[in-house]
């Protein structure tokens, strides 16, 4: 009966596709490409459609105007994310940061984040945290290129984003000598991995509770638990400091400081303090736009493999390196922001995040790569009441899907959407960019949208400046493999790149 009553009145609902019998659209969220399927069917059917997962209704919004209309006149109401898909587990139930219901708790946790960690003057705090990692990314970079050895891009982004945000949120870096730096980015790529499912018992929560199915939950309380012990731990070095001596605080201090205040607005616990570092922790976002970036398009690599499989020469090492050194050194995109890197920035220093407001172009190419590649291609909201939108009615606590990859590639809003253009964010096209501000969504919109998103915007430009500023790259394998896919629900490659740097600039002097 759960699964198969029908919704309720469906007369003045979004139109819907056709359906499979009882399962409804389940089978489209069973593609590897969730965020792709979803496009084709909006594009056949319409930007606001009502889909039905067995009787669980879902609204999808895939077009720039109604992303607009629902975060400007629905705000508020849409301002929470839906029922967490189990209430048991530190991370993924109502205690986390992310799927907390608009409320005291989010309003009070935020303003604890904004204030400490993401917002412009804490940035500028930990100003200096993030340029030492910054040089010691490059050294590793460095260290590697002189040996010659294969870089997996990922891998060394994560540890810079890493061991940044663990110092800036626990005043030390994840050490690499006691594994506790591999457990953690291990932990981070596991449950990276588990969102997919995630998204499902959100999806089905309700209906499999009541035929008493745990979906998944054996894999979620897992995760939480090892977590849990990483976090505990942290949390108890942090109290023993506090008792002992108070120098410089981090985050968790504050949110330490803050369980023990009687008289704060909103008494928080040991659990959510946990939860809140796991979403931190969580920010995976950078690996895959690095390596698209330095790459610069699809095409470039396809010619590339034409050439490679053409065999130019007999020796695959100098074709690679020719070819890379073509294409790296020669594409406009690289030859621009070098240009730009080079008067702005010198060859006698490394880049620093002060720089980013005078690198235009660079700032362009990230928000181009965000674009065309959104991380986070799908993002959910839940109506706390029923209202109207383009022109239909939406049901109270219906959940809705927001297709970012869909919206920042809608051929209504964005010339050219397939191709990587990053002149579209510069100069007097800003004021067209404002006005549509919503057809950008790579970070969400509203309360709800990405609170770390200035930072995030400091990582990707300082960590690709560097890159691009310092060395070329080589890449190793003949074959390059460009698939994309979904790791969980975020947007990667399929197959790491992996590649050689090769010093451009030798060594800079060393400031911490
Ligand atoms: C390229 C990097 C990043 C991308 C693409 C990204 C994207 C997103 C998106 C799409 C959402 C959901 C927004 C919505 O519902 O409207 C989100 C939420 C969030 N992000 Fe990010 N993010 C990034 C980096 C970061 C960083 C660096 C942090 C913090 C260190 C962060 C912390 C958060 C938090 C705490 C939320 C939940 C906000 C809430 O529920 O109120 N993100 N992010």
């Amino acid at each position: 009966f759960t699964f198969f009553k029908k919704p309720k009145d469906s007369s003045d609902l979004p139109p819907s596709p056709p359906s499979m019998p009882i399962i409804g659209h389940l089978h489209l969220l069973l593609s590897s490409l969730i965020h792709k399927s979803f496009q084709k069917i909006s594009s056949n059917y319409g930007p606001l459609l009502h889909l039905r997962i067995f009787n669980v209704p879902r609204v999808l919004v895939s077009s720039a105007s109604v992303a607009n209309e629902i975060f400007k006149s629905h705000d508020v109401n849409i301002s929470s994310r839906g029922l967490p898909p189990i209430d048991e587990s530190l991370f993924f139930g109502s205690s986390g940061f992310f799927s907390a219901p608009h409320g005291d708790y989010w309003k009070f946790m935020k303003k604890l984040v904004v204030a400490n960690v993401l917002g412009p003057q804490a940035i500028e705090r930990s100003r200096t945290i993030r340029a030492e990692e910054l040089e010691r990314f490059y050294f590793d970079l460095l260290e590697k290129a002189m040996k010659k050895e294969t870089v997996e891009i990922r891998r060394e982004a994560m540890k810079f984003t890493n061991n940044s945000t663990c110092k800036m949120i626990i005043g030390r870096r994840c050490g690499e000598e006691n594994g506790e730096g591999e457990r953690v980015r291990g932990l981070i790529t596991e449950s990276i991995a588990l969102t997919k499912k995630v998204l499902f018992a959100t999806l089905l929560r309700k209906p499999l509770e009541k035929l008493g199915i745990p979906l998944f939950k054996k894999e979620m309380m897992d995760i939480s638990s090892r977590y849990n012990e990483v976090l505990e731990s942290f949390l108890v070095e942090h109290e023993t400091k506090l008792e002992k001596h108070h120098q410089g605080k981090d985050l968790m201090d504050v949110l330490l400081e803050a369980k023990e205040d009687e008289n704060a607005e909103y008494k928080i616990t040991r659990d959510h303090i946990k939860s809140l570092f796991f979403k931190f922790k969580n920010i995976y976002y950078l690996n895959f736009l690095i390596i698209i970036y330095i790459y610069k398009t699809k095409e470039t690599f396809e010619n590339l493999q034409e050439l490679f499989l053409g065999g130019i020469d007999t020796s695959k090492q100098t074709i690679q390196w020719t070819l890379m050194a073509r294409i790296i050194n020669n594409p406009k995109v690289i030859e621009r922001l070098r240009e730009e890197m080079d008067s702005v920035v010198g060859k006698s220093r490394l880049i620093q995040e002060t720089d980013l407001p005078n690198l235009p172009y660079l700032q362009a190419i990230v928000k181009e790569g965000l674009r065309m590649y959104p991380p986070v291609p799908l993002f959910g909201r839940r109506l706390q009441e029923g209202c109207k939108m383009g022109g239909f009615y939406v049901a109270e606590k219906t959940t809705l899907v927001v297709n970012g990859y869909a919206i920042m590639r809608d051929p209504n809003y964005w010339e050219y959407p397939d191709e990587f253009k990053p002149e579209r964010f510069l100069g007097d096209q800003g004021d067209e960019i404002r006005e549509q501000v919503l057809k950008y969504l790579s970070f969400g919109s509203g309360r709800r949208g990405c609170p770390g998103s200035n930072l995030a915007y400091i990582f990707l430009g300082t960590a690709i400046g560097m890159m691009i500023q310092c060395f070329d790259w080589r890449i190793e394998e003949v074959k390059v493999n460009l698939e994309e896919t979904l790791s969980g629900m975020v947007l990667t490659m399929a197959h790491p790149l992996k590649c050689i740097p090769v010093p451009r600039i030798c060594s800079f002097p060393v400031h911490h």
